[in-house]
């Protein structure tokens, strides 16, 4: 095994940078960096030499013995003064080690999985956990990192294993006098482990939308005050305005967080009849990603106009260019400001209801695994009502959802199921 290692800190200047160590060699390098191998898990200063006996820096060093640590292997921080030439002596320094070499993306973090210190789903959490950038997203990637999903994976690996082991038993056992019906017993495993996971399936979009951000689109007739109002939700102008009915043509986006969650705003053309060829474009453009948006605000002239696309359950519906307020209805005005608090509270209500849709699942890899499962799990609930000739074909179909769940946590023999059927089923007696 390469003994590995790499800049763990963000590029460029910085108060501190990191370089990791991680394989047979980490406590061999560091003594060859800085004369001995400081005591395990203390942080400890001490002169980093080059080659030459030149000191390169003063470092806090900390090693970790294989075992205990991220990786699993033996491994070594250097915790440098984040300076750029530091940095570079360094590495420089670590390339001239015989059996140490650059680490690839990600290698740390393979090797974390490889020692199962990680499962599969839990290095995708502490991808997505790296990625975060809003409230909602670090806390839906620390939950999937505290090993959630892999935890109820395995609860449901339980049930499925104890439901194809009594209905083997039932196989193994043709011959003889089977004691008792295992059916309604398996018919409520797999009952349960179906609700669950079509919880889950369900929940993933929404997980996603955490992770990717959810669109709200400023849908309505043309001159309303859409870019007006998407400047000022943004803080900046970032779309045109003008007094130009049609100015809009491109779908322009604007990233922002709002209550913790991720969203991207997006500006539209105005929606009306017209010849005009480009601005046609623009309103297909308008409807298509509307029609998209997790939430549309639909802004309107006066409370009598009709929206051009058609309503949908949650789009908040309000009148522009109210300046003073005076309106009876829900109103904004992009110019003073008049009603965006209050626009603001009704969005972030609007995606926090949807957002508490999340499930542990994040990943379209989970829904796909999952959805697997759960087409085979009705198919062999569907044999088990057919009654014990079909027990074959559902105790496959059992094996097959479980292999299939066992990719969400990366895991892929099925050995142990035999050893369930012995361990867990009490036959004859
Ligand atoms: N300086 C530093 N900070 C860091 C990390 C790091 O590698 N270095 N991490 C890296 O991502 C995160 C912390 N995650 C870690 C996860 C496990 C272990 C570890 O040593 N685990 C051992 C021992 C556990 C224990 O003693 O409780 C193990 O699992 O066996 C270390 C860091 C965030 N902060
Ligand atoms: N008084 C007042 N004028 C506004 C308000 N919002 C926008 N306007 C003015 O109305 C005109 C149209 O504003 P835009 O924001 O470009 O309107 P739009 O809905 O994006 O128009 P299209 O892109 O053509 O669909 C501009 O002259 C704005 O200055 C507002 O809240 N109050
Ligand atoms: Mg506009």
């Amino acid at each position: 095994m390469d003994t590995i290692y790499a800049l763990a800190s963000a590029r460029g200047k910085a108060g501190v940078a990191v370089v990791r160590i991680s394989g047979p060699l980490a406590f061999w390098t560091v003594e060859k960096l800085s004369g001995s191998v400081p005591k395990q898990r203390y942080a400890s200063l001490r002169s980093l030499k080059n080659a030459h006996g030149e000191i390169i820096d003063e470092a806090l060093v900390i090693c970790f013995e294989q075992g205990a640590s991220f990786t699993g292997e033996q491994s070594a921080e250097l915790q440098l003064h984040g300076s750029v030439a530091i940095v570079k002596s360094v590495l420089e320094e670590l390339s001239n080690f015989e059996g140490l070499r650059l680490a690839e993306a990600g290698e740390f973090t393979r090797r974390a999985l490889e020692n199962e210190r990680l499962d599969l789903a839990q290095v995708e959490g502490l991808a997505d956990l790296i990625e975060s950038e809003t409230e909602a997203q670090r806390k839906q990637a620390m939950r999937i990192l505290s090993g959630a999903l892999g935890d109820k994976a395995a609860g449901w690996r339980t049930s499925l294993i104890r439901a194809a082991a009594l209905i083997e038993a039932t196989i193994d056992f043709a011959d003889e006098e089977v004691p008792v019906d295992v059916s309604p017993e398996v018919l409520e495993l797999l009952a349960n482990v179906m609700l669950e996971l079509e919880a889950e399936v369900s929940g993933v979009r929404i997980s996603e939308r955490i992770r990717e951000g959810f669109e709200v689109a400023i849908v309505g007739p043309p001159n309303v005050g859409k870019s007006t109002l998407l400047n000022t939700l943004a803080g900046r102008e970032a779309a045109i305005t003008s007094e130009v009915a049609g100015t809009t043509r491109d779908v322009i986006e604007v990233r922002m967080e709002l209550s913790g969650l991720p969203v991207t705003l997006l500006d539209t053309a105005g929606l009306r009849e017209t010849t005009d060829v480009v601005e046609t474009f623009g309103i297909a453009r308008a409807k298509e990603r509307a029609n998209m948006a997790d939430l549309r605000v639909i802004l309107l002239l006066s409370k009598d106009d009709m929206p051009e696309i058609p309503p949908r359950d949650g789009d908040i519906v309000l009148i522009g260019k109210d300046d003073d307020g005076s309106e009876s209805s829900l109103s904004v005005s992009g110019h003073t400001g008049q009603g965006i608090e209050k626009l603001v509270g009704l969005i972030c209500e609007r995606l926090s209801l949807l957002a508490a849709g999340a499930s542990t699942a994040t990943h379209e890899r989970h829904r796909i695994a999952m959805t697997t499962a759960l087409t085979t799990l009705e198919s062999g609930r569907d044999q088990v009502l057919m009654g014990s000739e079909r027990a074959e074909l559902a105790a496959e179909d059992m094996r097959t959802a479980i292999r299939a769940l066992d990719a969400l946590v990366g895991r892929v023999d099925v050995e142990n199921l035999l050893d369930e059927i012995f361990s867990s089923f009490c036959i004859g007696k």
